[in-house]
């Protein structure tokens, strides 16, 4: 049989996307097949643009090809793939909210590094700081003192920060100003962040969300749509109760929870490496078996988090190739897969 554009399609619908569990072309991702000859270029058009199954993909797509007898297979990826849904901020894909129980479990640190992690694995990522009674991210972005200006259009432009957006209620407010959030006033700032702000187009806007299970969260739900929650505990008992909570918030108001973050899982010494579990082993991938969410994975308690948060250069950025980064981007990785399981598989398709 001849070569042609459909038989390489005919190939690449026994391709499963490993994740989703269907194949490529039923899902829309074969973007482009152009056939010279004995040569064929594809455009995969991939679910999330920080997808952790490229490389397997390719190597399926190849075996696929390989009884066609072609000569050269050039696979390119794009982050394309349409949603199944429209969503209500405009240019933003996929609203993430980060959430705790408790406060001081390192929740900002986790959303900065996880968001910074999604960036450096090729999406376009905004961060907003909605932790309105303790915005920590203009600090730990390096970006305090820096006021927010608008476009032409009025609307307020967020900061930029290592390759992602920022906006954070320190950048609005002179820093050390007290600030007493009332349930409406609060509704109408997050309201005002989420629809006031020209975010650009964005893969994943990260909320920081403020501990516990308040208005905020409420707020954020009925404002616009989640696409879902991560978790954030560290492994002791109290913080797993807590973390709890926050889920059955989630729950509530309909956000699925993507996964659990177990930040603070082991101190690792700057001297000798060894790891000591200070809070206790295991307790986030515990409640996270109990969510029946995915474990996004652990991050260690290390000197060099504390300092890299406190100096303005989250780690994933200062020291990329770090214990800590890897850890950071693991747990993007898994959380950009259980997004697209979550927008592909969940829902119905367009
Ligand atoms: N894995 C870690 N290793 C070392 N230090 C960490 C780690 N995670 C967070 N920290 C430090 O712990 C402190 C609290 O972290 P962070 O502000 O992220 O917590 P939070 O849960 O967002 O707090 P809040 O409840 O105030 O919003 C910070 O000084 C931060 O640098």
């Amino acid at each position: 049989m001849a070569l042609s554009e459909e038989r390489v399609l005919e190939a690449l619908r026994t391709v499963m996307d490993p994740e989703l569990g269907k194949d490529l072309v039923s899902l829309g991702m074969v973007g482009e097949v152009r056939l010279e000859g004995t040569r064929v270029d594809l455009l995969i058009q991939l679910t999330t643009p920080a997808c952790p199954l490229k490389g397997q993909i390719e190597a399926d797509i190849r075996k696929a090809l390989a009884p066609l007898g072609l000569e050269e297979v050039r696979v390119r990826f794009g982050g394309g793939v349409k949603a199944p849904e429209q969503y209500p901020i405009p240019g933003v894909k996929h609203v993430v909210a980060v959430a705790s129980g408790k406060g001081g479990v390192g929740k900002s640190t986790v959303a900065a590094n996880l968001a910074l992690a999604l960036s450096r694995e090729g999406a376009k990522v905004g961060l907003l700081d909605a932790d309105l009674y303790g915005p920590s991210q203009a600090k730990m972005f390096g970006l305090e003192g820096q006021r927010l200006k608008v476009d032409q259009n009025r609307k307020i432009l967020p900061l930029e920060a290592y390759g992602i957006r920022v906006l954070s209620m320190a950048n609005l407010v002179p820093p050390g100003q007290a600030m007493v959030w009332r349930g409406p006033i609060l509704h109408g700032t997050l309201k005002q962040f989420l629809e006031e702000v020209n975010w650009g187009e964005l893969d994943y806007l990260v909320v920081d969300l403020p501990p516990g299970t308040g208005d905020v969260q409420l707020s954020l739900a009925q404002l616009t749509k989640v696409s879902g929650g991560v978790i954030v505990t560290t492994p002791q008992e109290v913080a797993l109760i807590d973390a709890e909570r926050a889920a059955d918030m989630f729950k509530k108001v309909q956000v699925p929870i993507l996964g659990v973050v177990e930040n603070m899982s082991a101190f690792l010494c700057p001297h000798c490496g060894k790891p000591t579990p200070i809070f206790g082993e295991g307790g986030g991938r515990r409640l996270a078996e109990k969510l029946k969410a995915r474990f996004l994975g652990e991050i260690p308690l290390t000197l060099s988090l504390r300092e890299s948060g406190d100096q303005g250069m989250p780690v994933v950025v200062k020291d990329p190739e770090g214990l800590e980064a890897q850890a950071f981007r693991k747990a993007a990785q898994e959380l950009a897969a259980a997004l697209s399981v979550q927008t592909f598989i969940a829902l119905p398709m367009a």
